[in-house]
């Protein structure tokens, strides 16, 4: 691709002619090959600008660097701009250009990766060749990729979505994390529509408050998605109102789902284990879903999948009957075994303190006997939640069991006795095959355990080594255990 093709994203370069050729784009200097452009970052760990002669050094045509950062020479053009991130972005998108025709993007604390899925799932009964990326991965006809971040940098973005495009997928959902909203991950998608679930505590070590963290979010709407895009929005979170303010406020048609909502508005709902019995109120019609998912929570979710795919063409009445369909994404609220007294065993992927406050809720109307919690707090992650979700656990289940979840470069005794301060009676089992062990041994009839924290997650990670570890499989064998 010729360096003119970039001409309305960066300015002109005396030292780099228009029809200079661009092989790729990178944006770490160790990746780059003869005739990248180089995008030097400011991180959080480090200055990309520290890194352009490196990059100059293998070959770069030239380095993108927001304006000041290169005070010398590096041996390659300098190209300044205000926005280094947004610049890669919007150029990575050109490089790669094609991109399924309607993507939505959904936001929130919680629930993102359900979300996605169950658009996804939504518009494949539809008959639609339909992707979903995010935490879990990317799902997509013949796909299934284990992915590392829930929003990925731009240039694995562009280069996936240019490859389900041209695969033939036409619609694709994405999660919206606030570090991929802040760092400009997905400011070179063409968005069709936008969902938000909720707020909560979450990358306190990132965002400096709850509002910068919401603002975070917020670029979604008030900057990402085109005027008159849909905003998908459910209503009954407390961040509800100032998010449907902003989305007002910049010009989009905001859709409302929820008890409060006016696009979809649910009129009743009866919760089972298993499953939820909904009324929807659509448009002056009441739908009666059958969601065969356990959690209240996942009504919620499946109010906002609804509305993106409804929004973007999808008609009502497959889109309820889709939902009646749908299943959970690995390791939220799933149900991974029973004891032989048929006490019930989850894994869940609650590690924020919403998420564990919500878990621990959602089993309590339908365990007769104890509810059981196993659960740990990550390391190099926000230290202030290890207390609040010590709290919730010991308020919300009978039995809790405060273990290990991805120390990283922590200490793991540390983080338990964080967790442990504000739990009083809690146990404390480090090893996590040991804990799990412990729960799944006392299991009495008409109680529920709930693994928490890892879900769909494979590996431990502890000080900085990816060590297998899966909740489900470790379930499995403390049940089979028991059996034996
Ligand atoms: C804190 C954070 O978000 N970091 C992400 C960010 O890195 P950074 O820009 O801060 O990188 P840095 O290490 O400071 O380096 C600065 C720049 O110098 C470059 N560099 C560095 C070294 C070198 O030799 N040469 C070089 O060019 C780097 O490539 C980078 O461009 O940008 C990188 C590329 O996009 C990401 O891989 C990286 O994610 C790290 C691995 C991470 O753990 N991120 C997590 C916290 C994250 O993003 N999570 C969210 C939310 C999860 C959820 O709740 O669902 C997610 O979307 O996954
Ligand atoms: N709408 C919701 N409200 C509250 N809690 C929820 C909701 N949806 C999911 N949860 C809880 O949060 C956990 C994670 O759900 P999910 O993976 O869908 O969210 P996410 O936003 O993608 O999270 P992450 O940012 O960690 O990837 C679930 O296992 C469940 O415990
Ligand atoms: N995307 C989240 C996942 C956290 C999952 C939990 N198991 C932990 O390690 O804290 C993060 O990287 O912060
Ligand atoms: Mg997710």
């Amino acid at each position: 691709m010729k360096f003119s093709e970039f001409a309305d994203i960066l300015p002109p370069n005396g030292a780099l002619p228009a029809n200079a050729q661009i092989t790729g784009i990178s944006s770490d200097s160790r990746r780059v090959e003869a005739g990248n452009l180089f995008f030097a970052l400011a991180g959080s760990k480090a200055d990309g600008s520290t890194f352009a002669a490196d990059a100059a050094g293998r070959g770069a045509i030239a380095v993108v660097a927001p304006a000041g950062h290169i005070k010398d020479n590096p041996g390659a053009p300098v190209i300044e701009v205000d926005d280094a991130r947004k610049a890669l972005a919007f150029c990575a998108a050109r490089f790669y250009p094609r991109q399924p025709a309607t993507m939505v993007a959904v936001t929130g604390t919680s629930g993102k990766t359900s979300v996605a899925s169950f658009t996804r799932q939504i518009w494949e009964h539809a008959g639609l060749a339909a992707a979903s990326i995010g935490t879990t991965g990317v799902v997509a006809p013949g796909r299934d990729d284990y992915g590392e971040l829930t929003t990925p940098d731009p240039i694995s973005l562009h280069r996936l979505l240019d490859e389900l495009a041209g695969e033939g997928v036409t619609h694709a959902s994405m999660e919206a994390s606030s570090h991929g909203l802040d760092q400009r991950r997905l400011d070179g998608v063409r968005l069709a529509a936008g969902g938000f679930t909720n707020l909560g505590r979450d990358h306190m070590d990132y965002h400096p408050t709850v509002e910068e963290y919401h603002r975070a979010k917020l670029r979604l709407f008030d900057t990402l998605l085109p005027k008159g895009a849909p905003a998908v929005i459910f209503a009954d979170d407390p961040w509800s109102e100032p998010t449907i303010r902003a989305a007002t406020a910049a010009g989009l048609k905001v859709l409302t789902v929820g008890r409060h909502g006016d696009f979809l508005k649910l009129k009743r709902v009866e919760h089972e284990r298993h499953r939820q019995r909904a009324e929807v109120e659509h448009e002056g019609t009441i739908h009666e879903i059958d969601l065969p998912l356990a959690g209240d929570f996942q009504v919620a979710n499946a109010l906002v999948a609804a509305g993106l795919s409804m929004a973007t063409g999808t008609l009502a009445g497959v889109a309820f009957a889709a939902l009646e369909k749908l299943k959970g994404a690995s390791g939220r609220l799933e149900l991974v075994g029973s004891a032989e007294n048929g006490a019930q065993v989850y894994v869940d992927y609650a590690h924020k303190p919403d998420g564990l406050e919500n878990v621990l809720q959602s089993v309590r109307p339908f365990t007769t006997g104890r509810v059981i919690v196993v659960f740990g707090c990550g390391g190099d992650r926000d230290r202030g939640k290890r207390p609040i979700m010590g709290e919730i656990a010991t308020r919300l289940a009978d039995v809790a069991i405060v273990t290990d979840d991805n120390p990283r470069s922590e200490d793991a005794a540390t983080i338990r006795a964080a967790i442990m301060e504000a739990a009083p009676g809690a146990r404390e089992i480090g090893d996590r095959h040991e804990a799990i062990r412990t729960a799944v041994s006392m299991l009495q009839e008409g109680d529920t355990l709930i693994v928490a924290g890892k879900g769909h997650e494979t590996g431990q990670e502890i000080a900085g080594v990816k060590h297998h570890f899966s909740d489900h499989e470790e379930v499995r064998a403390a049940l089979a255990e028991r059996l034996a």
